[in-house]
């Protein structure tokens, strides 16, 4: 009996996209990457790794070409289906964070797992267990989100995306503004998190100290000529 084929957490392929507004265009002939595999993804200011990240979320759908996400057409899948989808298996961190500003810092973190539907009390323990983990003990729990400074809230965002488990992590320059020590730290807790749930990881960057992390690193301009992580 022969193995069924593996399905890729990302399958691309012949992948266009504009802005209305016009001038600037994403090409990308291919990119393949398997479930488990950690991609660090670099370029000049401009050249679309933040347009990437988000037809790679489903936020935006591409003008022509074919997205797999864990075998999801999300070429083809409505908004609402592409927003159920994230909300159930893929962990976003944004470059903006997008915590709201008036919940506190565990509620911002439990939005995750509100909307990917799962059991509040075991959400509440591995939310204290992560943010723990990442640093940020229990004085600041409580308060709201925007008393904190931005590393803090880079924290909590890293926090949120990776509560419900996701099988697809992509964080847009999560550690910016982070010193030496919590970055180790945040990356460190990011990495054995999504290793131990088998999670795929996208990981945008400038800082190139950080490759060190990854699996594979490709910069833009070999994913616009169709190089493979692998
Ligand atoms: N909402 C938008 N409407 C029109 N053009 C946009 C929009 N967002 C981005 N662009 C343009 O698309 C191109 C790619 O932008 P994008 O933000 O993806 O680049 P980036 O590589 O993430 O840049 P940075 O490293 O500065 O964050 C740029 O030329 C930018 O001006």
């Amino acid at each position: 009996m022969t193995d069924k084929p593996k399905i890729p957490a990302i399958d691309l392929k012949q992948l266009q996209f504009y802005y209305q507004s016009g001038g600037w265009q994403l090409n990308l002939p291919g990119l393949t990457l398997h479930c488990g595999q950690h991609l660090f993804v670099r370029g000049v200011s401009g050249s679309g790794k933040t347009t990437l990240l988000n037809l790679l979320c489903g936020i935006t759908r591409p003008v022509s070409g074919e997205l797999y996400v864990n075998g999801q057409p999300l070429h083809q899948l409505s908004s609402s289906a592409r927003d159920s989808l994230r909300a159930k298996h893929i962990g976003v961190v944004f470059q903006q964070l997008n915590l709201i500003p008036y919940l506190s810092v565990l509620d911002n973190t439990l939005l995750s797992s509100h909307f990917a539907g799962q059991n509040k009390t075991d959400s509440v323990n591995r939310a204290k267990t992560l943010l723990q983990r990442l640093g940020l003990q229990q004085d600041l729990w409580h308060k709201p989100a925007t008393n904190l400074s931005v590393g803090q809230q880079q924290r909590v965002a890293i926090a949120r995306a990776l509560l419900p488990k996701p099988t697809l992590l992509i964080a847009d320059e999560p550690t910016s503004a982070l010193d030496s020590d919590n970055r180790d730290a945040f990356m460190r807790v990011m990495l054995a998190e999504a290793d131990a749930n088998g999670c795929t990881v996208i990981f945008v960057s400038h800082d190139q100290s950080l490759t060190q992390y990854f699996h594979y690193q490709l910069d833009m301009q070999q994913l616009a000529t169709g190089v493979q992580p692998c």
